[in-house]
């Protein structure tokens, strides 16, 4: 079984969205950090681009996560990020720039590890098993959508795995 057939019987939807051209946008997304008013720039500029995602699942909140090199904390995040567990509510990530590595695990622990870079739209349905961290780039900008900001706790499943990295 493929990996895409894999990732696609647990339920997760993974979709090509071309990032939108809108003016400014791609200037904000090179940056590496991002202002509050900045995000809300990218927010307002990528947000229609999935309202038929929102209409149909009923996510009505979206904000950004942005990871590069100089955040604060980044080690500390990627390590609550890398290690397995489940949400109450969808995960929706819709990648804007840089790359990451989601691992994704059906019920008896097997372990698919795939790589998602810009353009790529996933959507991780709730209690699905999944980890994530970033690649050598160190870098990537999402845009989160969620119906329920209380859903997206992490549950962890506490399922022994090893490091989570790209095949070789
Ligand atoms: C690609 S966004 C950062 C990872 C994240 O938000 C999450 O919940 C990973 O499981
Ligand atoms: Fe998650
Ligand atoms: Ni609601």
């Amino acid at each position: 079984m493929s990996d895409l057939e894999f990732v696609a019987d647990l339920g997760v939807q993974w979709l090509r969205r071309p990032v939108p051209t809108t003016p400014g946008l791609a200037a904000l997304l090179a940056q590496d950090a991002l202002n509050a008013e900045e995000q809300a720039a990218v927010v307002q500029a990528v947000g229609a681009s999935v309202a038929d995602a929102c209409a149909t699942h009923g996510y009505h909140s979206m904000d950004l996560v942005v990871l590069h090199p100089a955040t604060p904390g980044l080690e500390a995040a990627l390590q609550r990020f890398d290690q397995p567990h489940t949400h109450a509510d969808d995960e929706v990530r819709y990648i804007l720039e840089g790359e990451g590595i989601f691992g994704f695990l059906d019920a008896q622990g097997e372990e698919r590890v795939v790589c998602v870079r810009a353009g790529d739209y996933l959507r991780v349905p709730a209690g699905v098993e999944h980890r994530f961290t970033l690649t050598a780039v160190r870098r990537i900008k999402a845009l989160r959508l969620f119906a329920d900001t209380a859903g997206w706790a992490a549950h962890y499943t506490q399922r022994p795995v090893g490091p989570l990295a790209m095949k070789a």
